[in-house]
């Protein structure tokens, strides 16, 4: 089956865009990446999101369009896609979030994810699945991540227990052990890490004026020292020793958290450089922080995807933090595209939801039951 898979993450750097053939069967499924490209969106509509993303008010009208302008642009991404190939048979969509509050004691979790699946279909004329989370939250879950069951089916080992980090805006694991293992698909986990590259490009924006978006290879932050006194103190924020199963977003790390990371290193009298570089370790250390406090045992592999996969000063430091017995990968080394992976996961959630196989991992999402997710939309 020809499936095209969309998303945009948190990075609202624009649509990641995946035409794959899926074969073999649901519960053994084989999938080929033909074609993968990302489409950015225009200056404004990212403006616009990211506004919205900052909690920025609209009044319905506004939201109206905002949700249609993005599905118009989704749509585009999944017919420039298959230009040159045959026609798609189905569409997953992610959309983009704009807002997510995870679960609390006595209320059900939120998420918004914008671009309605209905228009992508009317658009493409092609079946669109569209809101994956929403199924997961209603049982309780936090609708997030949902890729864990994806490694878990593309990446996992025979006798090898693996990590399968995502370095987007925000940062996820999925913890894999070997598949040799007695009961071994009971035993993975998965749950945002958090922040991925959100303060690293908050920070750039802010020292560059505007000028740059990201660190790129993390040249800029390779020039400074982390200040470790710093950055331990960051470490205590309550999300880092928080118990999963948990989920995060841009809510949590936002511009003003940024500004009080900018306020607290003021008494260090760092350059711009150090303070890079210190916000970098905290990426890195929070994540390894995460592995070391609530895995049940440290990896032999890592391997990571995400566009932070590139950053060579985070993974420098994600390294030195690991410890040297874990050995750091892509999952491009062991055969799967590291920057369209998000893309080519809801491709497949959106293959399981049209045979109805569930899509969600309850002992990661913390849901009552795994169940079908997404909407499907002829
Ligand atoms: N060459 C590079 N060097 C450093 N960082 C990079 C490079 N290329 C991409 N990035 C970082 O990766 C980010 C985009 O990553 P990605 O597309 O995986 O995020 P996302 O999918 O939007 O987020 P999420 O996975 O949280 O939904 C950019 O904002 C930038 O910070
Ligand atoms: C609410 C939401 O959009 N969450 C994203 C975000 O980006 C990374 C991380 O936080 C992950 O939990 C999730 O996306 C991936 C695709 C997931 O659900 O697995």
């Amino acid at each position: 089956m020809l499936v095209i898979g969309l998303i945009s993450g948190t990075s609202v750097d624009g649509i990641d865009t995946a035409l794959v053939e899926i074969s073999g069967t649901v519960e053994s499924p084989q999938v080929q990446l033909l074609a993968g490209e990302t489409y950015p969106y225009s200056p404004r509509l990212r403006e616009t999101i990211l506004q919205v993303c900052g909690g920025e008010k609209l009044d319905l009208e506004a939201l109206a369009s905002l949700d249609d302008n993005i599905a118009a642009e989704f749509a585009q991404a999944a017919l420039n896609i298959q230009k040159e190939a045959p026609k798609a048979q189905l569409i997953g969509s992610h959309g983009q979030t704009v807002f997510h509050r995870p679960p609390a004691n006595d209320r059900l979790g939120y998420t918004v994810q914008l671009g309605r699946g209905a228009a992508i279909a009317k658009i493409t004329r092609i079946p669109t699945i569209s809101n994956f989370r929403a199924a997961d939250i209603a049982q309780a879950g936090h609708g997030a991540p949902l890729v864990p069951k994806i490694d878990a089916y593309l990446l996992s080992h025979p006798t090898k227990a693996r990590c399968v980090q995502n370095i987007g805006g925000i940062g996820n694991l999925t913890y894999l052990p070997p598949r040799q293992r007695e009961n071994w698909q009971q035993k993975i986990f998965g749950w945002d890490t958090g922040p991925g590259n959100v303060l690293i490009d908050l920070a750039v924006q802010f020292l560059s004026q505007g000028q740059q978006t990201y660190d790129h290879n993390g040249q800029w932050s390779a020039q400074g020292q982390p200040c470790s006194e710093l950055v331990h103190k960051w470490l205590q924020e309550p999300y880092f020793q928080q118990y999963p199963p948990k989920s995060t977003g841009r809510e949590l790390f936002s511009p003003a958290y940024l500004a009080q990371l900018r306020e607290d290193a003021q008494a260090y009298c760092l350059s711009d450089a150090d303070w890079l570089a210190s916000l970098t370790d905290l990426t890195a250390i929070s994540i390894a922080h995460s592995y070391q406090t609530f895995l049940p045992e440290m990896p032999a592999e890592v391997l990571l995807c995400g566009g932070g996969a590139r950053n060579a000063y985070l993974r420098q430091r994600l390294l030195a933090h690991l410890g040297s017995n874990v050995k750091l990968l892509t999952t491009d080394e062991v055969g799967l595209n590291s920057d369209f992976k998000e893309a080519i996961a809801f491709a497949l959630l959106a293959y399981w939801r049209w045979h109805n196989f569930p899509g969600n991992l309850p002992q990661v999402t913390g849901a009552k039951a795994a169940v079908l997710l997404g909407e499907i939309y002829l």
